[in-house]
């Protein structure tokens, strides 16, 4: 929060007949953003089959929309929103997000001034490009009180910030803690690692020179040395957690750009599940699957929590279950786990079903 403002002003409308801010931001499930561009006919044409199946469609304006198709892109999400049922708005299964050109290019105003008033009532989520630091987000906040304002709109629409510049991770804290529209953060592997000039060409995932090698064996100069290839990412998605995690908002990883290798992808995807994240970017069709999987917690996972949570009864003290102590601080972990899986199976009915089909055996040893 700014020290400039009172904890009361932090929570008052930044507009004159602005709905409220909230005091907490929803936990919907959000395993999969996916990415589409309004203005390619073949893509929108695909997105009303696909409401219900992917927790969220993202109409994206930005990178990867040609400078000629920018208003084609931004016309494109308007019919989209309006024509779809079940797409956007606070119940509907599949949220949605889009994602506007930056704030310092020539249609960022266009975007927000074009898009509130005519599906401000669907969109859930604006996912901000390139944000430096608060007054990006203090920029943002203000206009979009004065046009739900003028639009009538009764929901504060949210915001995500992308962090992709060097300034934008150094300022992480202040950015998650500028607005209480702040939904969460993403990773923008590509123009991170531009900006900080990094030596790779890639849009997310490792790389193969980024490791580290074994120690050569004693005396035998020609032996075998393993090589443990790094996450390049780590550094910068465990500073996202922390952050989100500090100003109660939500992590996500962000694109994997090499579609053809999913098993990259979903390894990629699981580090960041295990770290904290929520939800990761899909850029195609096929990566909704791995996301969905990922960010679901394993039916291992949740019996296993299930079992502590009962072993523990009163949730003080400690136990040992198969061979291992619980206690308290295990405890809370399990129920992370517990309270996704009873989110998620909330609108999956298939994972109902397999979180639904265990059965615990709560006897501690
Ligand atoms: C660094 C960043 O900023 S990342 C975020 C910005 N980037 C994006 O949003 C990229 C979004 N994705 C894409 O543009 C495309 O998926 C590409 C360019 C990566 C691949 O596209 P294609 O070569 O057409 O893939 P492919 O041939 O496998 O597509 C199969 C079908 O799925 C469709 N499809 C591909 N991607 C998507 C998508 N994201 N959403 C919906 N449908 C899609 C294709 O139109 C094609 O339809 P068809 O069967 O009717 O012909
Ligand atoms: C996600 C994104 O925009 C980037 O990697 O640059
Ligand atoms: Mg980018």
């Amino acid at each position: 929060m700014p020290s400039s403002k009172s904890p009361k002003d932090f929570f008052r409308p930044l507009a004159v007949g602005a709905p409220t801010p909230p005091t907490e931001i929803p936990a919907r499930p959000s395993r999969a953003i996916h990415f589409f561009d309004p203005s390619n006919e073949k893509m929108a044409a695909k997105i009303p089959q696909m409401v219900g199946s992917v927790d969220v469609l993202l109409g994206n304006l930005e990178d990867a929309v040609k400078a000629d198709n920018k208003e084609a892109a931004r016309e494109g999400l308007v019919t989209i929103a309006s024509e779809t049922d079940g797409l956007g708005g606070p119940d509907a299964k599949t949220q949605l997000w889009t994602r506007v050109n930056s704030l310092d290019s020539p249609w960022a105003l266009d975007d927000l001034t074009r898009l509130v008033p005519a599906i401000g009532h669907k969109l859930d989520v604006i996912m901000v490009p390139k944000v430096q630091g608060a007054e990006d987000i203090h920029y943002v906040d203000r206009l979009l009180a004065q046009l739900e304002a003028k639009a009538g709109l009764d929901r504060p629409i949210l915001v995500h910030a992308i962090l992709e510049t060097a300034r934008g991770v150094a300022n992480v804290e202040e950015i998650c803690g500028a607005s209480p529209r702040m939904q969460g953060l993403s990773l923008g592997p590509a123009d991170l690692a531009a900006d900080r000039r990094m030596k790779t060409t890639r849009v997310g995932g490792g790389h193969p020179g980024y490791l580290v090698r074994q120690d050569p064996v004693a005396e035998q100069p020609d032996a075998h040395r393993a090589i443990f290839q790094q996450d390049l990412w780590h550094y910068t998605i465990a500073r996202m957690v922390d952050a989100c995690a500090t100003h109660g908002i939500y992590p996500y990883y962000g694109p994997f750009g090499d579609i053809a290798d999913v098993v990259a992808c979903e390894d990629q995807f699981r580090n960041a599940f295990l770290l904290g994240c929520v939800g990761t970017w899909s850029l195609h069709p096929k990566q909704i699957a791995i996301a969905n999987k990922v960010f679901s917690p394993s039916v291992e996972d949740i019996t296993h929590a299930r079992r502590v949570v009962a072993a523990m009864g009163d949730g003080t003290g400690a136990v040992m279950l198969d061979g291992k102590m619980e206690d308290d601080a295990s405890l809370k972990q399990c129920l992370v786990m517990v309270e996704l899986a009873e989110q998620l199976a909330a609108i999956d009915p298939e994972l109902k079903k397999q979180y639904d089909a265990i059965s615990i055996d709560s006897e501690a040893n």
